[in-house]
């Protein structure tokens, strides 16, 4: 035998032999009875959703032989996020079937380098069904069920700027996370209680009509246009969406998106029960086409990213794939964004973020100062300036954060409103007095109104006197 394998060793070039050997033991070695199901990381330009689930579920079903683990844990998390490191098992049981599975990291291709991440399923083959028709989905419904135990909402924005300029790949959809620590809930949002109580009961409709959009043939999105002054509360609002509903927001800075298809690209890579919020929509399609011109003086005009290219490439999107899904636009000035974005159908509610209200006072008086209006003579004064002066929200908390002491703050806001009135009027004195146009009885007209604001002012700050003499 020996003799014989010289021989053969002799006359057989190295390559030649090597192949005889594996082909030797591919028909002589039994058949395996395992089959083995591998699981990307990525299914193409989207996330592979069995990916996701079994990453969620595993770190749950760690066995004490595991030998390394990852482990991680950010602020906000009260727990240990534990996962698998290259190349560890996991043993599971589904009723009589004995599964495993192993992560694998793999260096991706040259030149865009980067880890390869799968996991890999092996069971016995005759299970096959048992596996795809039952397990898979208990693994599914587990990491629902974990996921919602443990939601930490995440805020994703683009990982890249115009600097990466050779990464295609990384241009695709890439997306960086953090998790969203944004306090604003629906409870400290200083705004119209109606028209607070409308958008909660708009959310709340949006979720429970799964099976409607289904049956009306629409896909499952919802569209909002948040307008109004900056400081009135319009990204307060998607924090607040977003920490009700616990979905994920995707923040599209526009600028960070060179044409139709990187965008694509972009939101394809975004996940279910998310918000996909575009702030300052009336300025960013015409940056936009502006940068890109400057930036390629070769293109045709029309290559930029234009309103109209956004809203097609994501109504179009929107229609084809994905669930529950959210977009927000703001903007501060609604009578600049384009007619397109306004047509009925596009955005399914227009809101309106408006200025400080009395009712809007009060609670941000109780969130920032715990105080109600109950015998507090600072209330009244402060309603008849609000409702004669146009102060943001922003503004108003500003003030009342200023001091502990409440009448030190009150006073403060007072003060400041006061100013912001005289302001105002200055103005609209100035104009009406420096236009040749305008006529005297307008000019006279602005006057009274002045005068008018000033004497409700003075006798409420008499009627509040008056009280605390009482
Ligand atoms: N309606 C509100 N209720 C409670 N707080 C508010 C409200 N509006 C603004 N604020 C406070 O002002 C800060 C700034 O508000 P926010 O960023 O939400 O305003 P915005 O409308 O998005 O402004 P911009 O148009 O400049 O983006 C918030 O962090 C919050 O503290
Ligand atoms: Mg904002």
């Amino acid at each position: 035998m020996m003799l014989v394998r010289s021989v053969a060793n002799e006359l057989i070039p190295h390559q030649l032999r090597s192949y005889l050997y594996s082909a030797f033991r591919y028909f002589f070695t039994p058949l395996s009875p395992d089959l083995t199901l591998a699981i990307d990381e990525r299914c193409g330009m989207s996330k592979n959703q069995v990916y996701e689930a079994a990453e969620v579920y595993l770190s749950t079903r760690i066995s004490p032989k595991t030998e390394r683990l990852k482990l991680s844990k950010t602020r906000k998390q009260k727990h240990f996020t534990i996962g698998l490191e290259k190349g560890e098992l996991v043993v599971d049981g589904f009723e009589d079937v004995r599964l495993t599975w192993r992560f694998v990291c793999t260096e991706g291709q040259k030149p865009h380098g980067g880890e390869k991440k799968h996991f890999e399923l092996s069971f016995n083959k005759k299970h096959k069904d048992k596996v795809l028709d039952f397990y898979l989905p208990y693994v599914f419904l587990k990491a629902e069920e974990i996921k919602k135990q443990d939601k930490m909402i995440k805020l994703y924005s683009r990982q890249c700027p115009f600097s990466c300029e050779d990464d295609n790949e990384r241009r695709g959809g890439s997306w960086g996370s953090i998790i969203l620590e944004h306090p604003a809930t629906f409870d400290t949002l200083a705004m119209d209680p109606a028209l607070k109580k409308m958008i909660i009961d708009d959310l709340e409709m949006f979720l429970r009509r799964k099976a409607y959009y289904k049956k009306v043939g629409k896909a499952w999105k919802r569209g909002y246009l948040l307008y109004g002054p900056p400081g009135t509360g319009k990204s307060s609002l998607v924090a607040a969406m977003a920490n009700y509903l616990k979905f994920d927001i995707y923040d599209l800075g526009l600028t960070s998106v060179r044409s139709d298809a990187e965008l694509r690209r972009t939101l394809l890579s975004t996940t279910n029960r998310s918000i996909l919020l575009i702030e300052d929509i009336d300025c960013s399609s015409e940056v936009l086409e502006r940068q890109m011109r400057n930036k390629n003086k070769k293109l045709p005009d029309k290559t930029g990213l234009t309103l109209s290219g956004i809203l097609n490439c994501i109504d179009g999107l929107w229609s084809s794939c994905g669930d529950e899904r959210i977009i927000v636009f703001t903007t501060n000035y609604k009578d600049r964004i384009d007619p397109a974005l306004l047509r009925p159908g596009r955005m399914d509610l227009h809101i309106n973020m408006s200025y400080c209200t009395t009712d809007g006072f009060r609670l941000l008086a109780s969130n920032y100062l715990g105080i109600s209006s109950k015998h507090n003579p600072f209330f009244a004064e402060i309603d008849s300036l609000l409702n004669s002066t146009e102060a943001t929200p922003a503004e108003a908390a500003e003030e009342l954060m200023k001091s502990d002491d409440p009448n030190i703050a009150l006073q403060g806001l007072v003060n400041f409103l006061k100013r912001k009135r005289d302001e105002a009027d200055d103005e609209t004195e100035n104009k009406a007095t420096g236009c040749g146009e305008v006529d005297s009885s307008v000019r006279r007209l602005n006057a009274i109104v002045s005068r008018v604001k000033r004497l409700k002012t003075n006798v409420d700050r008499r009627k509040i006197m008056m009280r605390k003499r009482k």
